[in-house]
Parts: structure tokens; C-alpha cells; sequence
């Protein structure tokens, strides 16, 4: 029942007929879980929270730092080293001190993932790990549980609701899933930090809409959203009956591929002539900041490994080590007999250790 407080409260969404008392009610009962406590994350708990989602669950494993406050606007300065759920909590129940709130400082994984998503009725997908995206993806098909997906890169952000009501899922849209090497995150590419507080805001909207049963929820269609053209897409798709989930498969699209040969800068800095050094990131990170050598991004790489026939001693790098971890392990499977190497940590480690 709504309390008198409550009818104050929220009384902007009760006036609207749409809403009323017995929709303020249904989002009172509501349980949301949301899956990562970052960009996306803290936006959509921020504006869930405001609008009176009764019972909230907060699932990261990582802490705050000071990076993360340009976009993760739950956490201030003094929560640097916090971990993220808890600073989170702290925050929205100074908002509202009504809500329950349920902290896991975990990961997602195929262990924890049925018995979580059981307990709530929306699940939200707000991670930056693409195999997070595809376990909370077959995890809500095996659960039954509607799935508010979000995602950005650069200046783009996408939105979808899989799974609902049985609808298509993120399968339908991406069967195949790309390695993480290959897709770099925000701590690699960057990110203007107002593009996930938009589509974590879509998000929210999603969710409200799912729980009022409002409009026209985004099931079946991918919107995308350009935040350098203030222009959006719609694009329509269908289930693809051929996909079938019966397990839960934890992929691994980790970006750390075993036992690839790697250097770290200052034993590369202390003979630098000897090795033959490659940049495999794109051409807007080069102008960004560069340690030299032949640019080659990973794609004409891996297109085309015998550009390198020449050289010997090769040192791989992109932002983080990742991206050029594929391409050093491409290149050993087609130079078995070339040293190549890979710059470890790539072009952040170098920044860090020089600032
Ligand atoms: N399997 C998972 N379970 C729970 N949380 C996850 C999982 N995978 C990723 N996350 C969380 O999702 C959040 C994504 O946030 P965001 O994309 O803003 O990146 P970040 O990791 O905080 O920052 P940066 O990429 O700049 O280091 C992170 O807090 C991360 O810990």
C-alpha cells in the first residue's frame, strides 16, 4: 500500500492517468536488478531509485576510481577506492530512504546468475564485458526475465529489451560473439562521459514502461542512438527460432590470450633499437598519442599478417594490450620462427609509468 508520504512523494507520477496509485504501487513492488555499477549503471539506478522501485540489486565486483567519476555520477571524490555497490547504496538511500537495496560486490557469473535473476522481476544489463552481455542474455531466457540491454562505444549507445514477454534476444541481434580483445573499452577509446547517462536514462525509461506496462517497449528493435548527430535509429529485428538456450556457458572472449609473449616498456625502452616496434590501433588513437613505429590496425593486420615478412624482433602495441595480443598470436601462427612480442599493458601502462 502507498503511504501518505509516499502519495506526496510521488505524486508527479500519480497524476498522470497512465500511472496513477496502482502503477506507483507496482513500481513500489518492483524488484530490478541492475548488472554493473558504472556508466550505465549508475544513471539507471539513480533515476529508478527517484521513482520509487521498491527493491533494488546492485551487482559489480569493482571499486571506484577516480576515472570513473567524468560519468559514473552516483560517486564523489571521497568514494575513490570504495567499492562501487556500497558507495552506490550509500548514495540513493540519501535519495530515498524508503528503498531496499541489495549490494553483491561479485561478478556475474554462470554460478550466480540463475539464482540471482530468480529474485527479480527486470534485470539490467549495464556491464562493459561482452560475455557479461551474452551470460545475462541466456540467463534471463533461462529465467524467464526480461532483459534492459545498453551498451555504448565512442559516440554511439545502443538500447533493446530482449526476452520479452518471449521476444527476440541479443542472440537474434549478435549470434556471433566478437572477442574483447578485438572491441576496446572506455579505459582504451574514451568515452564523453553524458552519452551513458542518456542510454542508461533510456534504460530506466524502459524499465518503468515494462513494470506500468506503458507504450511500446523496445522489444524487436535495436534503437541507436548518435550522440555527435543528435540522431537516433530504430531497427527492427526478429526472433531467430533456430537459437536455442538450454545451459549456461560462462564464454570466454577474455582479452587475456594465454601465453602470448609479452615485454613490459622499460625492458622495450632500454633496447629499443633492437626491436621493430607496431601499432595496431586506428588512425584517431595514433593522432591521439603515439610511441612510434609502423601503424597497422589489428583488421589490415590480421587481413594481411605478411606486410611483416621483412621484420624481425617484432613489439605489438594498442591502448591496453589486448587488441595486440590477437595480433601477436596471429603473427606467431604465421611467423612460427619470428620473436614477437607484445607491449604488456600497452599504451596506458606507458602513460602511468611516465606520469
Ligand atoms: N560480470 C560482471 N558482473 C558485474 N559487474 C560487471 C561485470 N562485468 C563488468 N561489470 C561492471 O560493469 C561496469 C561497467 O562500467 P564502465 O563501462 O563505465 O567501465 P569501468 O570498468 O568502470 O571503467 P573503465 O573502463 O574506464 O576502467 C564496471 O563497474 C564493471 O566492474
Amino acid at each position: 500500500m502507498l503511504t501518505i508520504k509516499d502519495k506526496k512523494r510521488y505524486s508527479r507520477h500519480i497524476l498522470l492517468d497512465e500511472v496513477g496509485e496502482l502503477g506507483q504501487q507496482k513500481l513500489k513492488n518492483a524488484h530490478v536488478l541492475v548488472i554493473g555499477c558504472g556508466g550505465l549503471g549508475c544513471p539507471v539506478l539513480q533515476y529508478l531509485a527517484a521513482a520509487g522501485i521498491g527493491q533494488l540489486g546492485i551487482i559489480d565486483d569493482d571499486r571506484v576510481d577516480v576515472s570513473n567519476l567524468q560519468r559514473q555520477i552516483l560517486f564523489t571524490e571521497n568514494h575513490a577506492g570504495a567499492l562501487k555497490v556500497e558507495a552506490a547504496k550509500e548514495v540513493l538511500t540519501r535519495l530515498n530512504s524508503q528503498l531496499k537495496i541489495e549490494t553483491y560486490p561479485t561478478r556475474l557469473s554462470a554460478d550466480n546468475a540463475l539464482d540471482l535473476f530468480a529474485k527479480y522481476d527486470v534485470i539490467v544489463e549495464g556491464s562493459d564485458s561482452f560475455s557479461t552481455k551474452y551470460l545475462a542474455n541466456d540467463a534471463a531466457v533461462l529465467t524467464n526475465k526480461p532483459l534492459v540491454f545498453g551498451s555504448i562505444f565512442k559516440f554511439e549507445g545502443q538500447v533493446s529489451v530482449f526476452n520479452y514477454k518471449n521476444g527476440p534476444t541479443y542472440r537474434c541481434v549478435y549470434p556471433e560473439p566478437v572477442s574483447e580483445a578485438e572491441m576496446p573499452t572506455c579505459s582504451e577509446v574514451g568515452v564523453l562521459g553524458i552519452l551513458p547517462g542518456i542510454i542508461g536514462m533510456f534504460q530506466a525509461n524502459e524499465v518503468l514502461k515494462i513494470i506500468l506496462d506503458l507504450g511500446n517497449v523496445l522489444s524487436g528493435k535495436l534503437l541507436i542512438y548518435n550522440s555527435l548527430e543528435a540522431s537516433q535509429i530504430l531497427l527492427p529485428f526478429a526472433k531467430n527460432e533456430a537459437i536455442k538456450i538450454s545451459e549456461l556457458i560462462e564464454l570466454d572472449l577474455s582479452c587475456t590470450i594465454p601465453s602470448i609473449p609479452e615485454i613490459d616498456y622499460s625492458a622495450y625502452a632500454e633496447a629499443k633499437e633492437i626491436y621493430f616496434l607496431v601499432d595496431v590501433r586506428e588512425q584517431e588513437e595514433r593522432e591521439h598519442f603515439s610511441l612510434g613505429g609502423l601503424h597497422i590496425p589489428l583488421k589490415e593486420l590480421l587481413a594481411n599478417p605478411q606486410v611483416l615478412a621483412a621484420q624481425e624482433n617484432l613489439v605489438l602495441y594498442c591502448a591496453s594490450g589486448k587488441r595486440s595480443a590477437v595480433g601477436v598470436k596471429a603473427l606467431i601462427e604465421h611467423f612460427p620462427l619470428k620473436k614477437i612480442v607484445n607491449l604488456k599493458g600497452g599504451v596506458s601502462a606507458v602513460i602511468f609509468t611516465e606520469s
